[in-house]
C-alpha cells in the first residue's frame, strides 16, 4: 500500500472517533495543545489609534509652515487631552494619539526652535505614522479557529487580546509498549544478546512534545499470551503505540493478536524504512505498531502516527511541509517502496548519511531532515527530491 494511501486511511480512522472533551488551560499549559473552539476577539487591536514613531502628532490642517508650540507630551500609557487647536503634541511611540490631532511626523524631520516651537520641514498626509484603531484585529473578528495546534506564536496572538486561558482539546492518552525479548533500559547492565530500549524514551518525549498524555507501559516479552494480556490492560488508552514485533519473524506477535481479538486494517506499506507498520483495533482500541528498528519507528511516528493523534484532536493539517530541493546524491537503483532518506541540505542541496541501514539511529540525530525518493525513482545529482525538515515533525 502506497504511503499516501495508508495516511489517508489512517486519517479517516482518526476523524471518526475525535476526541471530544476539552478543558480551560491558562495559556502557559496551552503550548503545543489543540484549540478546541474559534477565539473571537472581545476588543480592537489596536484599542485605540496611536503612534508608529517618536515624534510630534498635530493637525494637518495646522502646519501652514507656522511653527507649532507643544501643547502636551504623551507617552504610551498615558491618556492624552484633545490636541488643542494650532498646536502639535510630543508623541512617542505606542502612545494614544490626541482627539483632534491626524497625523504623527518623526522627530528626525522636523526642526525644534530657540522658543521650543516645532517646524515641520516634510510634506505631511493625514493618517502618517498612525496605527489605526482595529487595525490588526476587530471586536467579532475570528482570529483563530478551533483546531489550530497552538504554539508561541498562537499563545501571543491570545495574550494580545487579554485571553488568560483558552478551551483546548483534552490530552489524547497515549500508551507506550516497547516489544522485544533482547531490551533492556538503559542504567542496567547488558546481558549476551540484550540491547538498549531506545525507542521508548525516543517515543515518550516526542509524545510529551506533541501535547499527549504518555502512559509508559514498560517492555513487553516476545510472548503471544503477554502480548494479549498487556494490551487488554490497556483498555482506558486513546492509542497503543507500541514498537517491534510486527514484522513476519516468530518472535513478532503484535499482528497476530489483532487478527485473533480484534482487526487488523493496515500492514506492509510501501515505505522504507518502516514497512510491516501496523494499524488495527484491540477490542476497540486503537492500536499503531511501529516497526521496531529505531530509524523505522521514527519515520513511520514522523509521517503516519503523528499525523494520525493531531487528528484525533482535530487538527486539519497534519501532513509537514514538503520543500522541493536538489539532490547532492545520485541514486542509481529505484526501489519499490518510497525512501525516507536521513539527511542535511548543504551548499542548497540535499545530501544523505553515509549509512541508512534502519538500526542506525544516529543517522537522523546527524540529519536535519527525511530526504524523500519516490517508489520506481532513479536520480542523478541535481535531481529535485523532497525534504521534510526533522522540525516540521518533531513538535
Ligand atoms: N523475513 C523478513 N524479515 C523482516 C522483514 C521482512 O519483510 N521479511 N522486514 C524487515 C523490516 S523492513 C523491519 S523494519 C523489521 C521490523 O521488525 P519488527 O517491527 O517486527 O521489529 P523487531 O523484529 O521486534 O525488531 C527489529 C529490530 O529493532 C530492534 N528494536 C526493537 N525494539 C527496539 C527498541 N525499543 N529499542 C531499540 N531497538 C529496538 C530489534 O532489536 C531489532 O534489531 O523486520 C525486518 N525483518
Ligand atoms: O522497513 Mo524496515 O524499516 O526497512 O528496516
Ligand atoms: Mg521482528
Amino acid at each position: 500500500m502506497a504511503v499516501e494511501v495508508a495516511l489517508e486511511r489512517l486519517l479517516e480512522r482518526a476523524a471518526a472517533s475525535p476526541i471530544v472533551q476539552r478543558e480551560r488551560v491558562s495559556l502557559a499549559q496551552a503550548q503545543g495543545r489543540v484549540l478546541a473552539e474559534d477565539l473571537v476577539a472581545t476588543l480592537d487591536l489596536p484599542p485605540w489609534p496611536n503612534s508608529a514613531m517618536d515624534g510630534y502628532a498635530l493637525r494637518l490642517a495646522d502646519s501652514r509652515g507656522e511653527a507649532l508650540a507643544v501643547s502636551q507630551r504623551i507617552f504610551a500609557g498615558q491618556a492624552p487631552e484633545p490636541l488643542a487647536a494650532g498646536t502639535c503634541a510630543r508623541i512617542f511611540t505606542g502612545a494614544p494619539i490626541p482627539v483632534g490631532a491626524d497625523c504623527v511626523e518623526m522627530q528626525e524631520n522636523v526642526v525644534v526652535e530657540d522658543d521650543g516651537r516645532v517646524r515641520f520641514t516634510q510634506p505631511l498626509a493625514i493618517g502618517q505614522n498612525i496605527r489605526p484603531q482595529g487595525q490588526e484585529t476587530t471586536v467579532g473578528e475570528q482570529v483563530l479557529c478551533a483546531g489550530t495546534r497552538l504554539g508561541p506564536i498562537e499563545l501571543g496572538l491570545a495574550a494580545s487580546l487579554g485571553c488568560a486561558s483558552l478551551a483546548v482539546v483534552r490530552k489524547v492518552r497515549v500508551a507506550v509498549l516497547s516489544t522485544g525479548d533482547e531490551l533492556v533500559e538503559p542504567g542496567q547492565p547488558l546481558g549476551a544478546g540484550q540491547i538498549y530500549n531506545s525507542n521508548r524514551v525516543l517515543l515518550c518525549g516526542w509524545l510529551q512534545r506533541l501535547g499527549c498524555e504518555v502512559v509508559d507501559a514498560g517492555i513487553l516479552p516476545d510472548d503471544l499470551p503477554a502480548t494479549r494480556h498487556c494490551l487488554a490492560q490497556l483498555s482506558d488508552v486513546d492509542l497503543i503505540l507500541s514498537t517491534g514485533g510486527v514484522s513476519v519473524g516468530e518472535a513478532d506477535f503484535l499482528g497476530v493478536a489483532l487478527r485473533e481479538e480484534g482487526e487488523l486494517t493496515l500492514w506492509k506499506l510501501a515505505i522504507k524504512p518502516g514497512k510491516p507498520l501496523t494499524f488495527g483495533h484491540f477490542r476497540g482500541v486503537p492500536v499503531i505498531g511501529l516497526p521496531g528498528n529505531p530509524a523505522s519507528t521514527l519515520v513511520t511516528f514522523a509521517l503516519l502516527a503523528r499525523p494520525y493523534l493531531l487528528r484525533r484532536q482535530g487538527v486539519h493539517s497534519v501532513a509537514p511541509l514538503t520543500f522541493k530541493v536538489p539532490a547532492g546524491f545520485a541514486w542509481p537503483k529505484a526501489g519499490s517502496r518510497r525512501e525516507y532518506l536521513r539527511g542535511r541540505i548543504e551548499n542548497g542541496r540535499a545530501i544523505i548519511y553515509r549509512n541508512q541501514s534502519s538500526g542506525v539511529l544516529r543517522s537522523a540525530a546527524w540529519a536535519d531532515g527525511l530526504v524523500e525518493v519516490l517508489e520506481g525513482r532513479t536520480l542523478v545529482e541535481g535531481d529535485e527530491v523532497g525534504f521534510i525538515p526533522l522540525s516540521e515533525v518533531l513538535g
